[in-house]
């Protein structure tokens, strides 16, 4: 039963039920953890916890899209996650091809972009296919921009935005007086899109895992010990609604 929520109901949105338009997070991350412990409790492998939770990245973000939250930006693989036995990476990385054979299509019907950040150019040929293959077919949208971490990690992503940075200036091409914080964000994967409002981690855990750490300076963050596989559209909406009361300002300033 879906619960009726102040400021969100769980249907398509109809924006003249919301209490403050200024109130919707423009960008949404969340670390969707738990699929393994979610598969351990049933007494399945840890894949069948990666495959529900595929499931439920399309319903939380055609959510999204229904909220007109601008971008939807979803941890999906770490660079730590290569660490993992062989036989899950392998799966992990088929799923973008999995979902995108199902979902891509309504996707497309939702004016869904699909953009990823992260060390993409190292993944292996038939996850790059399948998403780049997603990214020319959806390039046009200008509706929900559904941002994939791919092979994505923090403190690589500064450190080769610090190497540019450095070779930027041994070759005259910037100056030191000239860096600043808007220019350095600039040579970070996440170029071009706002910083996150809100950060959501599922499964308990209370930590960033090396995930947009220059990117969440002032993100509002939101924790559930939901399990990802678990997680719904109530799930997130509580978490929109929470964020709103959080961002209320009452009249004041
Ligand atoms: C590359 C690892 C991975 C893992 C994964 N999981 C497993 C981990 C978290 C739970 C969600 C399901 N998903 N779910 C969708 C994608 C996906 C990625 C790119 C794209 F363009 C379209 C879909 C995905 N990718």
């Amino acid at each position: 039963m879906s619960m009726k929520l102040p400021f969100f109901n769980s249907k398509k949105m109809n924006t003249n039920e919301l209490s403050d338009m200024d109130n919707i997070p423009k960008h949404v991350a969340i670390i969707m953890d738990g699929n393994g412990r979610w598969a351990k409790k049933r007494g399945l492998p840890r894949i069948a916890g990666h495959k529900e939770g595929m499931d439920v990245v399309r319903q939380i973000a055609k959510a999204a899209s229904n909220c007109h939250i601008e971008i939807l930006t979803l941890y999906a693989f770490s660079t730590e996650n290569w660490r993992r036995p062989k036989s899950e990476v392998d799966y992990l990385l088929r799923l973008p091809k999995e979902f995108l054979h199902i979902y891509l299509p309504e996707l497309i019907e939702n004016n869904i972009k699909i953009e990823t950040i992260g060390n993409f150019d190292v993944l292996p040929d038939y996850t790059k296919e399948a998403v780049n293959y997603a990214k020319e077919k959806t390039k046009d949208n200008d509706g929900l921009i559904l941002n994939f971490a791919l092979n994505y990690g923090s403190r690589f992503e500064i450190l080769q935005a610090v190497k540019q940075v450095i070779t930027d200036m041994e070759n005259t091409e910037l100056s030191l007086d000239k860096l600043d914080e808007q220019l350095f964000s600039k040579y970070l994967y996440t170029t071009g899109l706002a910083e996150p409002d809100l950060l959501i981690r599922t499964s308990g855990e209370k930590r960033l895992s090396n995930f947009m750490l220059w990117q969440v300076a002032y993100s509002e963050f939101w924790f559930t010990d939901v399990l990802w596989p678990d997680f719904t559209e109530d799930t997130f909406i509580q978490a929109l609604n929470d964020y709103q009361q959080r961002k209320r300002r009452y009249g004041g300033v």
